[in-house]
């Protein structure tokens, strides 16, 4: 599903990412963790063919970035960001905030939508417990709301790769538990796609996620299968402080030691 050969990215003389190899298979799911400005919202972006890389090779699903053509590839990849969700009108329903991803814009026109994609929109709004706020308007909602319709809009193209920036960030206690338990349900479904999770906090990794990319500001600490990766030395090395790290029944929740 993406796989990243050597990659590099420098802006405005800074590097931020360098010598980034990792791979993607469908059947996985991954938590891409690392403090403040690590460069995990700038890998993100390469994955969703948002961005280029100034070195390296990137593969998304079939097609090499350079050479694919990006409006063929973006709509079979699932995107939500906060950044994005400002692009959401505030005067926009709900469900045309869902709707409007089949033609990968953001507010609706004059574009014309088949039934089907209505009825899709419904079933997803239902999916993610959103159903009674199709015909709210987009800016009337909570955050724990809004970050549901992003997650929401992202999966209504059913895309082949899921791509998620923070969905829990500034969510209270019962949003995040709502949004994760949620998460976790799609991701343990045979038919999920590949999906990578980008957040700050072991405590937002959902169930059923499967690996872990750890980031820290020098590059790529660690990436692999979440129960090899996910220890407090590695998390030591990510953010720079000594951390003591617990599981229970498949939720982690780190602390500093
Ligand atoms: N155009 C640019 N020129 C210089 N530096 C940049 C540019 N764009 C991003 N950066 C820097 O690159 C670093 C990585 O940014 P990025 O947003 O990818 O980090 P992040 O890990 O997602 O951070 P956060 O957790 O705070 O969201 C940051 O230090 C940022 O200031």
């Amino acid at each position: 599903m993406l796989d990243l050969e050597d990659v590099s990215v420098v802006r405005d003389g800074t590097t931020i990412l360098s010598g980034v190899h990792w791979k993607v298979d469908g059947d996985q799911r991954w938590v891409v963790l690392g403090p403040n400005g690590a460069g995990k919202t700038t890998l993100l972006q390469i994955a969703a063919a948002m961005s280029h890389p100034s070195g390296g090779a990137v593969q998304v699903l079939d097609g090499r970035l350079g050479e694919v053509d990006l409006f063929e590839l973006r709509p079979r990849v699932g995107f939500a960001s906060s950044a994005m969700a400002r692009r959401f009108p505030a005067n926009e329903t709900v469900l045309n905030v869902v709707l409007t991803a089949a033609y990968s814009v953001t507010g609706r026109w004059n574009e014309t939508y088949e039934e089907i994609d209505e009825r899709r929109a419904q079933r997803v709004l239902a999916e993610w417990k959103l159903d009674h706020l199709a015909d709210r308007l987009f800016g009337s909602l909570s955050d724990g709301e809004q970050k549901r319709v992003q997650i929401a809009r992202s999966v209504m193209t059913d895309p082949e790769l899921l791509l998620l920036d923070e969905p829990a960030a500034s969510l209270d206690l019962g949003a995040r538990e709502e949004l994760l338990t949620l998460l976790g349900g799609y991701a343990s479904a045979p038919e999920a796609p590949a999906i990578v999770m980008v957040t700050h906090h072991v405590e937002e990794i959902p169930k059923g996620f499967t690996h872990a990319l750890l980031l820290g500001r020098g590059g790529v600490v660690a990436q692999g299968p979440l129960g090899e990766v996910l220890t407090a030395q590695n998390l030591e090395t990510t953010f720079g402080l000594p951390i003591s790290l617990t599981e229970t029944d498949g939720r982690f929740t780190a602390r500093a030691a």
